[in-house]
């Protein structure tokens, strides 16, 4: 292998409680996250967001000490890539790019290019592919390509998504598997995977792949555990005023405890670090519904962090990669072999006839509820969780 970079993608998160309200700023700005049919109207619409999201997004990082782990996770996670390619025999720069708080993505972006690179592997941190996570990650390196002439000389590979690869899948099977010993009855429990959700109108008229991917994902640790307990799938985090895929990690919960499960054993599996909807929101408020619910033990298996199995095939997917063919980019943004910037031509951009409706949609619903929560102080967003 030449001079070569990883650059590793995430989303970030308040390092502490005044940056609460700008990291949401940054977020709601992100049309990939709220889209509207008017561009002028996403800051006004973020800031207002942000500003009425600020007080409750406070309260909970101020439960799991005041800030983010994000960042400290994600720097160890890159020096342990590193050295793990060192031992390997490679000298490789691993960055991290972070897309709403710092480090940014545009900051790395700078450093590699005073590091003059041959090569390098863009590699987001979530095993899934969505519109809403690595898509906006991808969207923003687009536009930074685009306006630089010295990333056009660069070669790149990049990793759209890496859900179903075995030492991946490995890892989290042998995380489930050390919770699951650690009960006195361990083939009773019930695992229940929680991943990050998405509007249903991502995946069902946008064609985000999120939905079949967590689908396979969940499948392929399932294999891997190779266990009898029973399993179910539920989507967490669900914020505004739409529907989200379904069904909702609390009302999931609440039918098993209906079906009389006892033991609940959580897993994690939208994101490969601890972060505030592991500590805070699976933690302590799914942990309360269940408890109200009625079932007995909650348990809760870690994120992947640095788990050495895990590094480890990060560390062989970034040698997959060098050894693939790459292309240099020629001013479109189009992948080299064997690789996909975007990974269907369904998720289409701009003034398509889907995106349109649903963009159109989307805007009149939280526009409403937003003059509906402004003009009595006590609106739908209330109900509905965005505030
Ligand atoms: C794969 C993981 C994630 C998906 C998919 C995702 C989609 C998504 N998120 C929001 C809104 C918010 N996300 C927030 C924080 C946050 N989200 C993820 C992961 C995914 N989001 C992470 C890792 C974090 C940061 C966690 C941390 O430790 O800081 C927040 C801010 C926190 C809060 O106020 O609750 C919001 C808001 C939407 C709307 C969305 C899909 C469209
Ligand atoms: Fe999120
Ligand atoms: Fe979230």
């Amino acid at each position: 292998m030449g001079r070569v970079g990883v650059l590793l993608l995430n989303l970030g998160g308040p390092d502490k409680l005044e940056d609460v309200r700008p990291f949401l700023y940054n977020l709601f700005s992100d049309p990939e996250i709220i889209r509207l049919p008017f561009s002028w109207l996403q800051k006004p619409l973020a800031w207002m967001i942000s500003s009425l999201r600020t007080q409750k997004s406070q309260e909970n990082y101020q439960q799991i000490g005041g800030g983010s782990p994000l960042r400290r996770i994600t720097e160890e996670q890159a020096r342990a890539l590193e050295a793990t390619l060192k031992q390997r025999g490679h000298e490789t720069q691993v960055y991290v790019g972070m897309r709403y708080w710092n480090p940014f993505t545009e900051e790395a972006i700078a450093q590699l290019k005073r590091d003059q690179l041959e090569k390098l592997v863009i590699l987001p941190l979530y095993p899934q592919f969505s519109i809403s996570t690595s898509g906006s990650s991808f969207r923003l390196l687009e536009k930074l390509w685009n306006e630089d002439e010295q990333l056009q000389k660069l070669d790149y590979t990049v990793i759209p998504s890496w859900y179903d690869r075995p030492g991946y899948l490995n890892a989290m099977a042998d995380l489930i598997a050390r919770e699951l010993d650690r009960l006195p009855n361990p083939d009773d429990a019930h695992i229940f995977f929680s991943a990050h959700g998405v509007p249903r109108s991502y995946v069902e008229e946008a064609g985000d792949p999120y939905q079949e991917e967590i689908e396979k994902c969940t499948e392929g640790i399932m294999q891997t555990l190779n266990r009898s307990n029973q399993y179910t799938l539920a989507y967490q985090s669900r914020v505004g005023p739409v529907e989200w895929l379904q069904p909702y990690t609390e009302d999931a919960i609440e039918n098993l405890a209906e079906e009389g499960v006892g033991t609940l054993v959580v897993v994690p599996i939208s994101f490969v670090s601890e972060h505030i909807e592991t500590l805070q929101e699976i933690d302590m408020e799914y942990r309360e519904i269940a408890q109200e619910a009625g079932i007995e033990h909650f348990h809760r298996v870690p994120a992947l962090n640095t788990h050495p199995m895990f590094i480890e095939d990060l560390a062989d997917l970034v040698e997959e990669a060098t050894k693939a063919p790459s292309l240099s980019f020629d001013g479109v943004m189009h992948p080299p072999k064997k690789t996909k910037f975007y990974p269907q031509e369904r998720w289409e951009w701009g003034l398509t006839a889907s995106a349109e409706t649903w963009n159109g949609r989307l805007a009149m619903l939280g526009f409403l509820a937003l003059m509906a929560e402004l003009i009595t102080g006590y609106g739908p967003l209330h109900f509905v969780g965005l505030l």
